[in-house]
């Protein structure tokens, strides 16, 4: 689905990593952890097409990502949920309509209509579905973003620290959610620092851990 091959990124002339090789396979499992600032999100950003590799390939749904022009990138991007790491809400819209988004942005607010209640009810907020975003608690919050990342019926999701925040029993139901989305088989990539988590899911699912430090990508050990 998502594919890596000798990828080097960095900003302003510094390399962030370099010779990054990974394969997303359709129906895998990832999680990615990692020192804060050694590079998740901006690998994250290249699986889904928002950066461009400064080196080597990355292939999104067999696309050579580098070659593709706007609107293939945002082909591209109908097929991939990314639940962000602020959430990043519309805070004059209430949650209902901040999840209905991505498909009212495109024409297709029938489908939002049809799909919402299932939706909210799905991550457990039918009750908050009039609310402003400000008003809802971090783990509420953390919930929606995954509802808007689903709402378009993605292939993959790519979500950056959906646990960050919050309480260890909304990180297990957060958790929940993206296995069920999983055994439903949907791609799944997630960094985070809540190894507690990654013990969790690791009992109930195949996942593969990979850590990013020093510029590298390999596999996780010990620290689990
Ligand atoms: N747009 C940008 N311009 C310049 N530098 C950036 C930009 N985005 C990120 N960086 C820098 O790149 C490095 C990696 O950032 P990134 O957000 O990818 O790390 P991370 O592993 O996700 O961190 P965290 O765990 O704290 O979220 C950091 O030093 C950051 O300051």
């Amino acid at each position: 689905m998502i594919e890596l091959e000798n990828v080097s990124y960095g900003y302003g002339g510094q390399t962030l990593f370099s010779h990054i090789s990974l394969t997303l396979a359709p129906g895998s499992f990832h999680f990615l952890t990692g020192p804060s600032g050694a590079g998740k999100t901006t690998l994250l950003r290249l699986c889904y097409a928002d950066l461009r590799a400064n080196k080597g390939k990355v292939r999104v749904f067999g696309q050579d990502a580098g070659a593709l022009n706007r609107d293939e990138v945002a082909m591209s991007r109908r097929r991939i949920g990314v639940v962000h790491q602020d959430c990043q809400f519309l805070d004059h819209l209430s949650i209902a309509e901040n999840i209905a988004l991505p498909l009212t942005v495109s024409g297709r607010g029938h489908e939002a209509a049809q799909n919402l209640p299932e939706l909210l009810n799905w991550v457990g907020l039918g009750p908050q579905a009039n609310q402003r975003p400000p008003e809802l608690s971090g783990g509420e919050r953390q919930r929606a973003a995954l509802a808007r990342a689903v709402i378009v019926s993605p292939d993959v999701i790519i979500a950056d620290e959906p646990t960050g925040n919050v309480d260890w029993e909304m990180s297990q139901r957060l958790l929940s959610l993206l296995i069920e989305l999983n055994k439903m088989g949907k791609t799944i990539l997630i960094a985070t620092h809540d190894l507690a988590m990654i013990r969790a899911a690791k009992s109930d699912i195949s996942a593969r851990v990979l850590r990013l430090k020093d510029g590298q990508l390999v596999q996780a050990g010990a620290e689990l």
